[in-house]
């Protein structure tokens, strides 16, 4: 099974010309000869570029591979921009599978035993069908008569997945070890990375819990809206939620007719971004257009919806202020305090030298400037100064690369219904405020905010805690007083001991002196007894 296909990755691959990518001189002889015997997969697409011949590829081998050839579209530091303009085109060409057979799933998902027990009306036509899921509308007894839709995983998909990722990490391994740029690329890190993604796509229980912390951080607002889970009805494999009616973010001919005010739309976007970054560390990181709908009623005030929870991103506090002072020094034009930030949040080694660092930076990021502000490409601007950080050893940080791809599609969507969308002009205002809100007495008073719970949860232990360590404290100063009195009487001993030990030596050095000297003879023996009674008394008061 696993040689089989293995044989179908390779001889697709082939199909498309895919091996001319690899050096001649890197493949040994027989490998080449091997190529060429196999006539009957030849190259069969040798009018389509190389990018347009992976996108292919990658569409007929399945939904691991598209998921990563998406994944790999914001690579541009591995790729070319054709390869990049074609990976960003890649969609899955999965035919949806059968609805009795969403039903049957359904049923033994959550126990029942005929789909009418939970839904009062339930469509087998899916309303959309992707290669990881097929979504069915239904309508709920309880709550009754709540309009939904049932998401399913597709039967099997674990088993593809796994077995796909084994082979994967299997070429990767042999590519890191006999490729000569293998180590650099890290092949077998970014499978590892991408095996991440994917489960977490996997498992719909997991993003229902998503969803449910995004509602929550939305709740009552006037950018967004989140469906609501029903967790009751929700499993590892089936997932249903509230239907929302919107219209498509990128069907601007509709949104015009519904009196949608664009450029609010735009901005709101934009905000709706910053929000979920920055305010609540949360992020929505699968915001392409098919997932993100808009309010028809919404009007002037538009408002977003959003679905597909799969893959979200976090950032830590350190990260979200590295960041924010990143972008506000590059629209200053601070290379310097770029490259320094990139130091002092660890991202680069220290090792670096600051001056080449900050020069990379200015001859990446200089020239982007030549153009008006309207037109420089926020999520260009991430992507040039992580690659440029890339080249003196950045480590691939996977949260800020998600942030970094969702950002390239809130700014494609947002010029797409506004092209004079100011990125900056409305985020800047945004970021200012954040930061200054993490310095200060503002900060202060937010820890002190954040600590009141802990603090009030320990309040009721704090007499107990206090009269303990008065005691400790008493007790330690008795005990602080007798060790005092015996290091005084110890030194008081010391003192006398040694002042008898001196006497002592005076008299029998003149004892001495007395019987050598021949003189004052009768005086030696009171004089030595004396000397006796002096090194007695020296040993008897010795500490
Ligand atoms: N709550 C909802 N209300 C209305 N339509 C929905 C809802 N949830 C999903 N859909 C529709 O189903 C489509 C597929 O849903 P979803 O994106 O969650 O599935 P998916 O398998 O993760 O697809 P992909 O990964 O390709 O985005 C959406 O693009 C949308 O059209």
């Amino acid at each position: 099974m696993r040689g089989f296909r293995f044989y179908k990755i390779l001889s697709t691959l082939m199909r498309y010309g895919l091996d001319d990518m690899i050096p001649r001189r890197w493949l040994p002889w027989y490998v080449r000869a091997v190529r060429r015997s196999a006539f009957w997969l030849r190259n069969r697409h040798r009018d389509k570029s190389v990018g347009e011949r992976l996108r292919l590829a990658l569409e007929e081998l399945g939904p691991v591979y598209v998921k990563l050839g998406q994944m790999l579209s914001t690579r541009q530091d591995l790729l070319d921009a054709d390869m990049i303009v074609q990976l960003s085109m890649l969609q899955d060409r999965v035919p949806p599978f059968s609805g009795e057979h969403a039903q049957t799933i359904i049923e033994k998902a959550l126990g029942i035993q005929s789909i009418t027990d939970v839904f009062e009306e339930f469509d087998v036509q899916p309303l959309a069908s992707a290669s990881i899921a097929q979504v069915h509308t239904a309508v709920l007894k309880e709550p009754a008569g709540r309009q939904v839709v049932v998401k399913v995983l597709r039967p099997g998909i674990n088993k593809t997945i796994d077995a796909d990722l084994e082979l994967m990490e299997a070429v990767a391994r042999l590519a890191a070890r006999y490729l000569p740029d293998g180590r650099r690329l890290k092949p077998v890190e970014v499978i590892n990375e991408y095996r991440k993604t994917l489960y977490n796509e996997l498992s719909l229980d997991r993003e229902a819990a998503n969803a449910i912390q995004l509602r929550r951080n939305f709740t009552d607002s006037e950018l967004l809206y989140i469906p609501e889970v029903y967790s009751s009805y929700t499993r590892p494999n089936v997932m249903v939620m509230e239907r929302i009616y919107g219209i498509p973010v990128n069907d601007v001919e509709r949104l015009k007719a519904n009196n949608i005010d664009l450029k609010v739309l735009a901005e709101r976007g934009v905000e709706v971004f910053f929000t979920q970054v920055f305010r609540d560390s949360f992020f929505h990181a699968d915001m392409h257009p098919g997932n993100i709908f808009v309010d028809p009623d919404s009007g002037a005030s538009p408002r977003y919806l959003a679905v597909d929870f799969g893959i979200v991103g976090t950032l830590n506090r350190e990260d979200k202020r590295y960041l924010a002072a990143n972008f506000i020094a590059f629209f200053n034009r601070d290379y310097r305090k770029v490259a320094e930030l990139h130091i002092d949040s660890g991202w680069v080694p220290d090792s670096v030298n600051v001056e080449e660092f900050e020069s990379a930076i200015r001859t990446v990021c200089e020239p982007i400037f030549e153009k008006p502000l309207a037109e420089i490409s926020f999520a260009h601007v991430l992507l040039n100064l992580f690659n440029t950080a890339r080249r003196f050893d950045m480590e691939v940080q996977p949260q800020l690369v998600l942030l970094q791809k969702t950002l390239l599609y809130v700014e494609g969507l947002g010029r797409q219904l506004y092209p004079q969308l100011d990125l900056w002009k409305t985020a800047k205002p945004y970021l200012e405020r954040w930061m200054q809100e993490q310095i200060g007495w503002r900060a202060l008073l937010r820890n002190v905010k954040e600590q009141a719970p802990y603090w009030a949860e320990k309040l009721p232990e704090m007499p107990g805690l206090l009269y303990d360590t008065l005691q400790q404290m008493q007790k330690g100063g008795r005990k602080q007083r007798e060790w005092a009195q015996q290091f005084l009487q110890h030194q008081r001993k010391t003192a006398v001991s040694r002042w008898w030990s001196l006497l002592a030596a005076s008299l029998s050095v003149s004892a001495a002196a007395f019987i050598i000297t021949d003189q004052q003879l009768w005086l030696t023996v009171p004089t030595a007894t004396l000397a006796a009674v002096g090194w007695l008394q020296a040993w008897w008061s010795r500490p």
